[in-house]
């Protein structure tokens, strides 16, 4: 039972998070799907699950057995006296069903605020270094207080509820014990029953008031399982219109063109607002291209589209002409080398964290290949000035490392899967002057071959792309090379000139 019930749990636990990860991005920025919502759900509810399976249900079967038992041996030596337990079941039934469905309405209260205790902790521990800095860690613990507050005073106003339950659940168990002790004297001064009789159908009821008392903890229990299952099974059962691991969809050779046909979109929890507004654009293979424009006007949303990380509301994006929602999803992002604004590192090694670019292939990698992926990166030289060179761990989220080798070594990792299309989403913001141009002379080497994507703010970066396409309230105002916008007096021209970019 034990084996059995270890087994459903690191299952549940499997395929919840399975089935997160299958999650498209849109369905992360929902407010129920935030990290601390998910994490405390996937640690709270999976072992309530686990109290009521396993060993427990062994001894709630011991429980009905011995109920069983008992019963069959009171009625069998005297069912007069046996009786007594017909009036005192109804009561013990009832009060342990008052107390579980009381169980039932606060656990989902509970677990709805403890969901959102959960979030605000992993967000203030997440953001520890901010909220020392602002100095917002007495606001945080009274966030939190207040969370824990209201199912704590509910809880205390229950305790009562329960209290007097329960009193109530022993007093019907002493009092039939009474009563059964003096309507057994009563059947043995009338000579109806022996004293040994009847001594049989006490403790056989005294069996059957243990068991009714076991069973009904474990209708409690049972009961605080049945919402933590609707829990996970929520996470499990939710359904995904895209699945990374699916084997669903083509696989063509790509060459690295990218268009954008009358593409619309807005986020799915601001439908409201129109990000992309038929945006219309061709990349040719082996082009750079830089796209530029004010902030918030859609760059990095086109990135997101070309990831699928979400899908268009009209319109197609086609690579090579083979839309790519026809495509199989993990082959679409394998071929894609991605390096965004904030650079995510794993709590590993740098030598790992450069190796995951590579995983999604599944081609072993050579050390030489990741070292010539960090030189390109201009990192090598800083693992290799470390005693523990590109084993040292940096440490969760690249903490232990600063924001331009951060950059780096996501470049780095972009670098190392040799992917055709290079989108870089201004991956080179963190890094000084020096830096930026060193990583800037080994990016416009590395961008030879592939398709290359660069947002950025710098007008070095910009500068170097064979065209720039300029952004603006959805739609691409401006386009062609750098030196075609100088001369065309328009927006991006103007941008140079008011030092904007
Ligand atoms: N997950 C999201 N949910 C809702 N709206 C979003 C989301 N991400 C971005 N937006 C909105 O979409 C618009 C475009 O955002 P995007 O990140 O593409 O801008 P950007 O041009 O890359 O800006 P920046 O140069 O400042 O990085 C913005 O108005 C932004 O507020």
């Amino acid at each position: 039972m034990t084996t059995a019930a270890e087994k459903l749990i690191s299952r549940l636990r499997f395929l919840a998070l399975k089935n997160i990860l299958c999650q498209p991005v849109s369905w992360f920025d929902l407010p129920k799907c935030s990290t601390g919502h998910l994490i405390t759900r996937l640690a709270r509810d999976a072992p309530l699950i686990k109290s009521v399976t396993g060993l427990r249900i062994g001894q709630v079967v011991t429980s009905f057995m011995t109920l069983a038992a008992a019963l069959s041996i009171a009625f069998i030596y005297g069912w007069k006296l046996a009786i007594i337990l017909l009036f005192a079941a109804p009561l013990l039934f009832a009060s342990a069903s008052h107390q579980a469905s009381l169980i039932r309405k606060n656990q989902t209260r509970d677990s709805a605020l403890m969901d959102e205790a959960g979030k605000l902790a992993s967000e203030c521990i997440q953001n520890i270094k901010t909220v020392q800095a602002l100095g917002k860690e007495h606001s945080f613990l009274k966030l939190y207080c207040n969370y824990l507050l209201v199912p704590f005073e509910e809880n205390m106003k229950q305790a009562l509820v329960y209290g007097i339950t329960f009193a109530f659940s022993q007093m019907v168990v002493y009092i039939m014990y009474a009563a059964a002790f003096r309507f057994g004297g009563y059947l043995i001064g009338i000579e109806e029953m022996v004293p040994s009789e009847v001594f049989r159908v006490f403790f056989a009821l005294s069996f059957c008031a243990t068991a009714l008392g076991n069973n009904s903890a474990y209708y409690q229990d049972f009961t605080k399982a049945k919402v933590a299952a609707r829990n996970i099974f929520e996470l499990i059962t939710v359904k995904s219109d895209v699945d990374p691991m699916s084997d669903y969809g083509v696989k063509p050779d790509i060459k690295g063109k990218i268009t954008f046909r009358n593409v619309k979109f807005c986020y799915p929890n601001r439908e409201s607002i129109s990000v992309l507004d038929n945006l219309n654009l061709t990349i040719s293979p082996g082009e750079t291209i830089a796209i530029v424009g004010g902030s918030g006007c859609g760059k990095s949303t086109i990135v997101s589209l070309i990831e699928r990380f979400y899908t268009p509301n009209s319109g197609e994006i086609l690579i090579d002409d083979a839309d790519i929602r026809v495509m199989n999803l993990a082959y679409l992002r394998s071929v894609i080398g991605l390096v965004g604004q904030e650079p995510v590192l794993f709590d590993c090694s740098l030598k790992e964290n450069i190796l995951y670019g590579a995983i999604a292939l599944r081609k072993p990698i050579m050390d030489h290949e990741i070292i010539k992926a960090a030189k390109m990166a201009n990192i090598h030289d800083f693992i290799a000035s470390l005693p523990q060179g590109y084993e040292t761990y940096c440490g969760e989220n690249g903490t232990q490392l600063s924001g331009g080798q951060k950059q780096r070594i996501a470049i780095a990792r972009a670098l190392v899967r040799d992917p055709k299309i290079l989108i870089l989403d201004e991956a080179t913001s963190a890094l000084d002057n020096e830096n930026e141009k060193i990583v800037q002379a080994s990016l416009n080497k590395a961008r030879i071959g592939r398709t290359t994507i660069v947002i950025a703010h710098r007008l070095s970066t910009i500068k170097a792309a064979d065209k720039i396409a300029v952004l603006d309230q959805g739609k691409i105002i401006e386009i062609g090379t750098p030196e075609e916008l100088e001369q065309s007096d328009g927006f991006y021209y103007k941008l140079i000139k008011g030092q904007q970019i």
